[in-house]
């Protein structure tokens, strides 16, 4: 995970390749590597993304939280971590444009619901009156240019000024060089002046 409210850590973490991730969650699920199963990784990423906020944005300052989940696994993590943060006094609502009908994704959507977390339409209304923006759209399998129905809910990250907590990676950034792929080369040294660079290795 990262947050650009804690960018001076940046250089004492470590990241991993998109390959190496990949490989990673299948030895996880192996049964000879770890055993276990998909629905226990995705609830540990969930309850580790809202973990992780508790202690870096308090729910004094930061009680009002956007979730943006994308069409993937990514976005699962996002409904988990919204779930959690209902649980611990936190306000989401969420931003999920492009469901898949899987028992998983049906069963998150239905948790959510019944805890009355919100969904809202448009990404801009999910920014409206909120403290901090849970980035759950893309993780390690984003590639190529942005596609919609995300291409505006990107332009609305690049453009907010709140804190934004990504899931795995800031999405759209090139998996294994940092960045929006969907930068010119000005606009890229201007956001580095106020983004993270993900560096593989
Ligand atoms: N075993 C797993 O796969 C687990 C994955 N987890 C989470 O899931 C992530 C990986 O999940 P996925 O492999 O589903 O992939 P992602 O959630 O990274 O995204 C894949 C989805 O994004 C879409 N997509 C890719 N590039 C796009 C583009 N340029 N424009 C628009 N849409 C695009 C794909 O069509 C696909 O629907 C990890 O980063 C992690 O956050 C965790 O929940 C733990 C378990």
């Amino acid at each position: 995970m990262v947050t650009n409210g804690i960018a001076h850590n940046l250089f004492s973490f470590k990241f991993l390749s998109q390959r190496a991730a990949q490989a990673i969650d299948v030895e996880l699920m192996s049964p000879s590597g770890g055993g276990f199963v998909f629905e226990q990784l995705v609830e540990l990423a969930g309850l580790s993304v809202a973990q992780a906020i508790t202690k870096e944005y308090s729910k004094d300052t930061h009680p009002r939280i956007a979730v943006f989940s994308g069409p993937g696994n990514n976005g699962l993590d996002g409904l988990v971590a919204a779930r959690h943060l209902s649980h611990f006094g936190y306000k989401p609502k969420v931003y999920y444009p492009k469901r898949q009908d899987k028992p998983v994704n049906n069963g998150l959507l239905k948790q959510c619901t019944e805890l009355d977390i919100p969904f809202v339409d448009t990404p801009e209304s999910g920014l409206q009156d909120s403290d901090l923006v849970v980035d759950a759209i893309f993780g390690f399998s984003f590639s190529g240019e942005v596609r919609q129905p995300f291409v505006s809910a990107i332009e609305a990250l690049k453009a907010t000024q709140i804190p934004i907590v990504s899931v795995d990676i800031p999405s759209a950034w090139d998996v294994e060089k940092g960045i929006f792929r969907t930068l010119k080369k000005a606009e890229r040294l201007k956001e580095t002046t106020h983004e993270l660079e993900l560096m593989p290795g």
